[in-house]
C-alpha cells in the first residue's frame, strides 16, 4: 500500500474588514513580501508537499503580482463566502489529484510567523493519527464571559482545559471534504477544519503549538508579526 501523499491548501480569499487597511492583510507587505507569499514560503519550504491550492476571491487584482502566482508547485481557485467554503472549494480543486485517505493541511494565509518546529511536530505526530488534528496553544489569559450587547461581566471561564486553536490543522482529504460539506450545508458554524470533523463525530487531536503562530487580524498584529518574524 502506498504511503499517503500530503497536500497543502491555504484558503486566502477574505476581506480583511477586521485590519481595517486599502487592501486584504494577505496583501500587506511586510520586509517588502506579500504576507501570503511569506506564509507560502514557510511552508513550502519546509515540509514536502505533493501540490499546494492557494484560494482567492475571484475578483482578486493582487495575486497576479504574487511570487506565489508563478510558482509552479501552486495552484489558486475560486474561494467562497465565509473561510470553510473556500476549503471546501480547494479540495475540490484537489479532488481529481488527491486520494481519499492523503492527509491536507489547511493553514490560514493570515498566519506568516509558523515555526518550521511546529510544522514537523505537527506531521510527525499525526502520522499515523486515525482522525488527524491541529496546532493549538494553552489559554493564558483569564477569560470572562461578557454579557451579550453589554460590558457586563457574567462569570469567569475555568481556562484550565482550554485551547487556542491555531493552523496548520491536518486531516485525510475525503474526510474532510465530507465532513465540510455536511457541517456547512447544515448551517452548523464552522470557523476551523476541527469544528465540522468533531460535527461529523470525529475526535481531532491537539498538537502543542507556538504562540507566536499568530493570525494577523487587527491593525496591532502587524508589527508584531513583523517582530515575530525578524526572530524566527
Ligand atoms: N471567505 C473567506 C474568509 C476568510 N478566508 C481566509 O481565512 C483566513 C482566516 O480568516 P480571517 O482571519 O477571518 O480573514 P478575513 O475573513 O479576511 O478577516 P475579517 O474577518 O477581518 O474580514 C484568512 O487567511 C482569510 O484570507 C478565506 O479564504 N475565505
Ligand atoms: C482557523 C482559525 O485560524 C483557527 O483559530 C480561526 O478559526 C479562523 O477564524 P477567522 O474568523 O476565519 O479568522
Amino acid at each position: 500500500m502506498s504511503k499517503p501523499r500530503y497536500w497543502l491548501i491555504v484558503p486566502a480569499a477574505g476581506s480583511g474588514q477586521r485590519m481595517k487597511a486599502d487592501c486584504p492583510k494577505q496583501y500587506l507587505r511586510l520586509d517588502h513580501q506579500y504576507i501570503l507569499d511569506i506564509t507560502l514560503s514557510r511552508l513550502l519550504d519546509n515540509a514536502d508537499f505533493s501540490g499546494c491550492v492557494v484560494a482567492i476571491r475571484a475578483d482578486d487584482p493582487w495575486w497576479p503580482e504574487t511570487a506565489a502566482s508563478s510558482d509552479a508547485r501552486i495552484e489558486s481557485c475560486a474561494g467562497g463566502a465565509e473561510r470553510a467554503d473556500s476549503v471546501l472549494s480547494a479540495l475540490e480543486a484537489l479532488a481529481s489529484r488527491a486520494d481519499d485517505d492523503d492527509w491536507v493541511l489547511v493553514h490560514d494565509a493570515a498566519r506568516p510567523c509558523l515555526h518550521p518546529n511546529d510544522l514537523e511536530r505537527l506531521l510527525t505526530q499525526l502520522q499515523d493519527h486515525p482522525v488527524g488534528g491541529l496546532l493549538a496553544t494553552p489559554v493564558a489569559d483569564t477569560l470572562k464571559l461578557v454579557a451579550s450587547d453589554s460590558n457586563q461581566v457574567e462569570t469567569t471561564i475555568d481556562r484550565r482545559h482550554l485551547w487556542r486553536a491555531l493552523t496548520p490543522q491536518m486531516f485525510r482529504c475525503g474526510a474532510l471534504r465530507m465532513a465540510l460539506k455536511a457541517a456547512i450545508a447544515s448551517g452548523y458554524p464552522v470557523t476551523d477544519e476541527a469544528s465540522a470533523m468533531e460535527y461529523a463525530g470525529n475526535v481531532p487531536c491537539i498538537v502543542e503549538g507556538r504562540p507566536d503562530n499568530i493570525k494577523i487580524t487587527v491593525p496591532a498584529d502587524l508589527a508584531l508579526a513583523g517582530f515575530i518574524l525578524s526572530r524566527l
